[in-house]
């Protein structure tokens, strides 16, 4: 979507990624992972690159530098041949941020855009997918519900589309208790406070660093019955109501809101969806037998499940729906 090709490097003889990929994508996770990090020299500027405490500005430049090297010459590239007039495609986000006219975006600006994209884009649906299917597969009511949603709506000889998201309500409402019970991070990224203010009797100066707390809100009690425990009914409201993934009034932290709030809504919440209605409409899942339950521990430094889900995966539809079995 953003440069035209699935993964950086070869990939694998199976379609899958290769060694390139994986250490692109280590390479994003060690940015995200970090991004709350306490670093002095964001303080103190001309601090960079002497005092390091815990090494976090080394730890972000390495980062950094392994994601610029598979983006930076692809995007010089790419400068190039839409400059000379050999590209005149306009498909995919690099081609139009380097032909966007007003404002004409520098070299600089659009690696660092395209940088933002791929740390904003790479974490929440696989997280969100990967935790929802551990409480399918714990709780199989929850599943089965699902499956019978998709089948109702799509039935067994074909797959599920794009279009077909909005009469896919539990399955939506299933995605959206994933992320209030198991955001990927425990903080939404900082922000900054542009004036003295105060919201809801707290006083905020200004220049002070604002960070909500995503598990705080989606686990407060005063907010949500049994907060602990995965119940997707509880953002199903009145019969016939969209379940929309989104979360204005902040009792929880899915996308945010104003200003700042995500501008890849309706893309996140398609690739999730996507991705969580092809995997239970396209296979029964099942543990393996020396793994027979899920351990629901979260990692330290951020929430993903601490020891990734393992389940064993078998077609459940016609044998045309899958060419390359
Ligand atoms: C399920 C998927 C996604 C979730 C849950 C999600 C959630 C969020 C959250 C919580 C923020 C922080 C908002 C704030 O600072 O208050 C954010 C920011 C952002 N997201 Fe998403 N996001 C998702 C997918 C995407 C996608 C697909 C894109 C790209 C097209 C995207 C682009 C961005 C960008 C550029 C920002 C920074 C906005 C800014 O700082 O002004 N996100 N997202």
């Amino acid at each position: 979507m953003i440069f035209g090709t699935r993964f950086f490097g070869q990939g694998m003889e199976d379609g899958g990624p290769g060694d390139e990929e994986n250490e692109h994508v280590l390479a994003l996770f060690t940015i995200l992972k970090n991004l709350n990090a306490f670093c002095i020299a964001d303080y103190f500027p001309w601090l960079r690159r002497k005092i390091d405490f815990d090494g976090y500005e080394k730890i972000i430049r390495a980062a950094i530098e392994g994601v610029r090297k598979y983006h930076d010459p692809l995007i010089d590239e790419r400068i190039l041949t839409c400059n000379d007039g050999t590209r005149t495609q306009e498909k995919y986000v690099l081609d139009i941020l380097i032909k966007h006219e007003k404002p004409k975006h520098t070299p600089k600006d659009i690696k660092a855009q395209i940088l933002e994209l791929m740390i904003a884009t790479v974490d929440n649906p696989s997280n969100a997918v990967e935790w929802v299917m551990g409480e399918m597969m714990s709780e199989p009511s929850i599943l089965k519900r699902a499956v019978e949603e998709l089948d109702n709506v799509v039935g067994c000889n074909r797959l599920v589309e794009e279009s077909e998201i909005p009469q896919l309500n539990y399955i939506k409402a299933c995605i959206k208790e994933s992320f209030r019970l198991h955001p990927i991070a425990p903080f939404n990224v900082p922000h900054v406070s542009v004036k003295n203010t105060v919201v809801a009797g707290y006083f905020i100066p200004k220049g002070c660093h604002v960070l909500l707390s995503r598990v705080g809100m989606g686990r407060n009690p005063d907010m949500w019955k049994d907060p602990m425990r995965f119940d997707p009914y509880q953002h199903l409201g009145e019969e016939g109501k969209q379940v929309v993934l989104t979360d204005n009034e902040l009792k929880m932290l899915s996308f945010s809101t104003g200003k700042r709030g995500c501008p890849g809504v309706i893309l996140g919440s398609t690739i999730t969806m996507m991705l969580l209605e092809r995997m239970i409409q396209g296979f029964t899942w099942e543990l393996p037998y020396n793994e027979p339950t899920i351990k629901f521990v979260e990692n330290h430094e951020d929430l993903l499940l601490a020891k990734p889900l393992l389940a064993i995966a078998k077609p459940r539809l016609p044998r045309y729906l899958y060419p390359k079995i």
